[in-house]
């Protein structure tokens, strides 16, 4: 559907995109990720056509798309900078394609019809769109971006204004709407959770190149290098030295999956993979916070050598701050991290 083909864009000497090569399959959602100034609007708007490229290719279906201007390229676009008409009501927000495409007015109001349905505000036509709420007006643009049934979705921090709740709601809502229509997605976000709800393929940026490719659940269990673990959240990285399935940390031997890398590299411990055993037991350590998540705790422990450690446990086994405990590893949440 969508290929990308050493794509590079360069402001003055400092490339925002750096030979990029990049695929999505048809009815794939593929969501970018990175830090801010990593490239993800830069990409997004060189497939849209809005961004001319220095070096590179961008082919849909096949065809390569230089010279071919953005109207021209079938798709639907939800942008941050691409506002609802304020002074339109809802259907005339979501006819907007429809008429650019000359559709009859009975065709445009079945399908806008159909549109507020799917996105669930079913009979909001003739509402004024400054009366919406944050969460409405996102699916009005939604629904405008989805009302030309366009070949490739492209959606750029598509939640970003919404509170955490209704985010975490309306991204559910997306993918299974996605799963449904069958749409090909290419998103942008800063948020992984967004990112790992939404995503069947998560692309992890950094200064322009691609740090990491996969599905969500590869790219958290097995994050590829120190900079993808460190943006993901996790804290428990340290310099290694790997013998066979041991390796030596500051803290101590730390065991490690059979097939792992040898020799000097970076290790990543997930916070799942500390275990609390008594003190005599494990690695002593003290506990020095402790946070409630949810259905677990998150703990910072201090052990007596090296950096401070997070670990994760049950709300009903929690040790208070101050309490000595004892660290055994599991294998199971080691990861021998790739060079940079
Ligand atoms: N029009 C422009 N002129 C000069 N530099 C630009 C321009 N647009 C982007 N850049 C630079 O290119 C790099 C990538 O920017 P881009 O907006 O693609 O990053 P991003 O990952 O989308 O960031 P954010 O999450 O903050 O939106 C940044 O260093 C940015 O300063």
């Amino acid at each position: 559907m969508l290929k990308l083909d050493g794509a590079t864009v360069r402001f003055r000497q400092r490339a925002a995109l750096d030979a990029v090569d990049l695929e999505v399959a048809d009815h794939e959602t593929v969501c970018v990720l990175g830090p801010s100034g990593s490239g993800k609007s830069t990409l997004l708007r060189v497939v849209a056509g809005l961004q001319p490229l220095d070096a590179g290719r961008v082919l849909l279906g096949g065809a390569d798309q230089a010279g071919v201007p953005v109207h021209k390229r079938g798709l639907g676009l939800m942008f941050q900078d691409h506002q609802l008409f304020p002074q339109r009501d809802v259907a005339g927000n979501v006819a907007f394609g429809l008429r650019m495409r000359g559709a009859s007015r009975a065709e445009q109001a079945a399908r806008v019809g159909e549109l507020l349905d799917l996105v669930g505000l079913p009979g909001a036509q003739r509402r004024a769109v400054a009366a919406l709420s944050g969460g409405e007006q996102q699916r009005v643009a939604l629904a405008r971006a989805l009302a030309p049934s366009p070949r490739l979705l492209m959606l750029d921090e598509p939640l970003g204004q919404l509170d955490r709740t209704l985010r975490e709601r309306l991204v559910v809502e997306l993918r299974s709407l996605f799963g449904r229509l069958g749409t090909t997605v290419l998103a942008v976000t800063h948020d992984q959770g967004e990112a790992f709800a939404l995503a069947d393929r998560v692309v992890v940026m950094r200064d322009g190149r691609i740090a990491q490719t996969g599905t969500p659940l590869e790219v958290w269990q097995r994050p590829a290098s120190e900079f993808v673990a460190r943006f993901l959240g996790f804290e428990n990285v340290v310099p290694a030295t790997v013998t066979g399935t041991v390796a030596a940390t500051p803290w101590g031997k730390v065991p490690v999956a059979s097939g792992s890398p040898q020799g000097e590299a970076r290790l990543l411990v997930r916070p799942g993979g500390v275990r609390l055993v008594p003190a005599r037991d494990g690695l002593p350590c003290e506990v020095v916070s402790r946070t409630f998540r949810g259905n677990h705790v998150a703990l910072r422990l201090r052990p007596g050598a090296g950096p401070l450690l997070e670990a994760e446990c049950e709300l009903s086994a929690s040790p208070e701050p101050g309490d000595a405990v004892g660290v055994a590893f599991a294998a199971g949440g080691v990861v021998v991290l790739g060079e940079e």
